[in-house]
């Protein structure tokens, strides 16, 4: 808790998230077959014509997801077909979503246009989707346990992108971070399930997403600097660039200094630590689902060495991982999605 000048007390953006991962963990804990612990995937109505249909829709999702993430792709393959067609239209989603104001027509965005992507939204949920890749989505949202909040608030990071540039402190990135990226864990797991075996409880299961998350957006803000800087955005907290005696002048400069580098060895440190508390959670996930995600942890922290091999240069150069280190990386994956889920072991005195 924060106390304001005001005298009130205010919640902090992390308690603020921490409710939300509560709220959802308890969701998927009430559903009747207690789905998180393996998946019941709810049956295909079987309309005639209705499911050739369907399964076009899922294709294209699938072929997005392809041509978008290649690497991803392949990791998706590895899950049951039920869940990987469920992971593609929940990607293709967020794609879409992301594209509205990054994408080529994003000067062009609007927040009424965003509300109209919510309205679109709440109708798929309804059963009444738009267009054919929101129709993978809204049976998606039928056969798991998938919430709504967690879109909701991704389109606020939308309309957040829209409005701010700039972010005081790490408190305000953080909400940033979960409303772009720690919701798309807390989309996921309902659909990757938690191992049966699994003796964590949910809402660890769900933080430990939604570190992932934020670990994966807090890399890709340190990966972009000088491409965000283009376009007149500093993600980076402004109260931390100014202990470390920075401001945004020195990130359009974009000259490399000891006090730059210096600043990044600390923003590295803490995405960092943000995929180590995701890493306990991979292990509790369903086993088909454990290789994608921790191919998808090593392969995004990686970008963090890449930086660090850049000499913290991130204003004109790319950290880029390449094809070799990407596939040394998989079967490293491999090997780890092996791992069990814990178990809670009692000594004996
Ligand atoms: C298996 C797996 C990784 C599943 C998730 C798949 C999925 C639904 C991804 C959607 C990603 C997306 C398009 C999000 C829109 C917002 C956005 C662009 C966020 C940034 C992603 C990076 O994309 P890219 O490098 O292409 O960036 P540019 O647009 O080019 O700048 C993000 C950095 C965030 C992505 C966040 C995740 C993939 C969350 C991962 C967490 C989980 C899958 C939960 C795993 C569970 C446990 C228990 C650890
Ligand atoms: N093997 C993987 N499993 C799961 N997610 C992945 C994997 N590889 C990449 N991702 C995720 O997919 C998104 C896109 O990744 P990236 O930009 O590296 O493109 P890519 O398509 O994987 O690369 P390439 O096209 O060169 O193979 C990122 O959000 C990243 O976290
Ligand atoms: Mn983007």
């Amino acid at each position: 808790m924060v106390a304001s000048t005001a005298g009130e007390v205010a919640m902090s953006s992390e308690e603020m998230v921490y409710n939300v991962v509560l709220k959802q963990a308890a969701l998927v804990n009430k559903q009747p077959s207690g789905v998180t612990r393996d998946l019941d995937v709810n049956p295909d109505i079987a309309l005639p014509g209705t499911l050739s249909l369907l399964s076009e829709a899922y294709d294209r999702c699938g072929e997005v997801c392809a041509e978008y993430a290649k690497t991803f792709y392949l990791g998706t393959l590895l899950m049951t077909p039920e869940r990987r067609r469920a992971i593609w239209a929940i990607y293709v989603w967020c794609r879409r979503t992301d594209e509205l104001v990054d994408g080529p027509n994003a000067s062009h965005i609007t927040p009424t246009a965003l509300d109209r992507w919510e309205s679109r939204l709440e109708d798929l949920f309804r059963g009444r989707p738009f267009d054919m890749l929101d129709a993978g989505l809204s049976d998606t949202v039928t056969k798991f346990p998938v919430d709504i909040q967690p879109f909701r608030d991704m389109i606020e990071g939308m309309r957040m992108d829209l409005r701010k540039s700039r972010y005081k402190n790490f408190d305000e990135l953080y909400l940033y971070c979960y409303y772009v990226a720690g919701t798309v864990g807390l989309m996921s797991v309902p659909v990757m399930g938690i191992a049966p075996d699994s003796q964590a409880t949910t809402e660890s299961v769900y933080n430990a997403a939604l570190a992932l998350g934020i670990a994966n957006q807090l890399t890709n803000i340190l990966r972009d600097v000088g491409e965000d800087a283009q376009r007149g955005r500093v993600y980076l907290p402004q109260d931390e660039l100014a202990q470390a005696g920075l401001s945004d002048d020195d990130i359009f400069a974009g000259e490399v200094t000891n006090k730059w580098r210096n600043f990044m060895k600390n923003q590295i440190k803490r995405a960092r630590m943000f995929f180590d508390m995701a890493e306990n959670g991979v292990t509790e996930l369903s086993e088909a689902s454990r290789w994608p995600v921790w191919a998808s942890l090593l392969l995004y922290r990686q970008i963090l060495d890449e930086i660090e091999a850049n000499d913290y240069n991130n204003f004109t150069k790319r950290a880029y991982v390449s094809k070799a280190k990407k596939i040394a990386a998989l079967p490293i994956a491999y090997a780890k999605s092996l791992l069990r889920p814990s178990r809670i072991y009692t000594s004996k005195a």
